[in-house]
């Protein structure tokens, strides 16, 4: 899939790593519509150019998640790719220190945008493409889903969170075999570490000690890092069903 004049959506894209993929895409002659539930958002497609529009929304919503699809495919010629970054983290024991249970709430409203979310814009996305004319090889478009390495290594206060990622990881081949009868690939990106307003709260002795955590090199991602990954997904057609991660090695403890 050639980026060049093709149409991207990206979720999360006021912040971190969606923030840096819509500057590698426009860079790289793409149009991108940006989605977040922030309204930053707007500025971050001001500063991109013409290239770019933003669209408010929230992955959890079908009406707002079937605006930003519309409004994709009148940005250009059709929708050939979503790369979906929004998410939340999420810390809570299942029993606190006083005894007391976890929040339910709290461990669905994880469960919700993470998981239900990726459903929900990788629906919506895959039935507009299904409408595109094929490309070489009969492709009609990809989708880059984010999990993360709390999937596979999830530490304590993170049932949520993992779970949410777990589930991620567990649609990228189903989701990949199904869409394939219409020429669309379905990847997944495990980040470990990296350095995004997510990591913002966390003091200075934490983040160094993540950063030795990672065998090499010892310091967190940067985003441009993952959004070279992105990249490379969408202009290499035989990544497919597939989950990478991109974490210096970090195991998390
Ligand atoms: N930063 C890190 O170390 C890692 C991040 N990840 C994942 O990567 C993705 C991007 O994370 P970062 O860029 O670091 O975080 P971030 O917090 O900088 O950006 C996430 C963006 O998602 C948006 N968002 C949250 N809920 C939303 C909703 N319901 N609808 C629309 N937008 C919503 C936020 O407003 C924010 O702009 C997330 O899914 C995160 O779980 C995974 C592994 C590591
Ligand atoms: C780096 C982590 C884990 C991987 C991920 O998907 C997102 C992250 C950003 C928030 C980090 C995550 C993890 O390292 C654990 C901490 C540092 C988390 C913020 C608070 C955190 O749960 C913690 O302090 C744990 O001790």
């Amino acid at each position: 899939m050639r980026i060049e004049n093709a149409t991207f959506v990206i979720t999360g894209a006021g912040s971190g790593l969606g923030s840096a993929c819509a500057e590698r895409l426009v860079a790289a002659g793409g149009r991108v519509v940006l989605c977040d539930l922030s309204e930053g958002v707007q500025d971050q497609a001001r500063r991109l150019g013409d290239a770019a529009i933003a669209v408010q929304g929230d992955v959890t919503s079908a009406d707002d998640i079937q605006a930003v699809i519309d409004a994709a495919q009148a940005h250009g010629d059709g929708l050939a790719g979503v790369i979906h970054c929004a998410g939340v983290v999420s810390v809570a024991k299942l029993v606190d220190r006083h005894g007391n249970p976890a929040d339910l709430d709290a461990y669905a409203r994880t469960v919700q945008i993470n998981l239900v979310g990726t459903f929900n814009v990788m629906r919506l996305a895959a039935a507009a493409m299904s409408q595109n004319p094929p490309g070489d090889d009969g492709e009609r478009g990809v989708i880059i889903n984010i999990a993360s390495v709390a999937a596979f290594d999830g530490q304590v206060g993170q049932c949520a969170y993992s779970a949410s990622k777990a589930g991620v990881v567990g649609m990228s081949l189903p989701a990949a075999r199904e869409l394939s009868r219409h020429g669309i690939r379905v990847m997944a990106i495990a980040p470990g570490v990296f350095e995004t307003p997510m990591m913002a709260d966390i003091p200075e002795d934490a983040v160094a000690a993540l950063s030795q955590a990672v065998p090499f090199p010892k310091r967190l991602g940067k985003p441009d890092e993952f959004a070279r990954l992105a990249e490379q997904i969408i202009t290499n057609s035989m990544l497919n069903g597939e989950v990478i991660r991109l974490d210096g090695g970090i195991r998390m403890q």
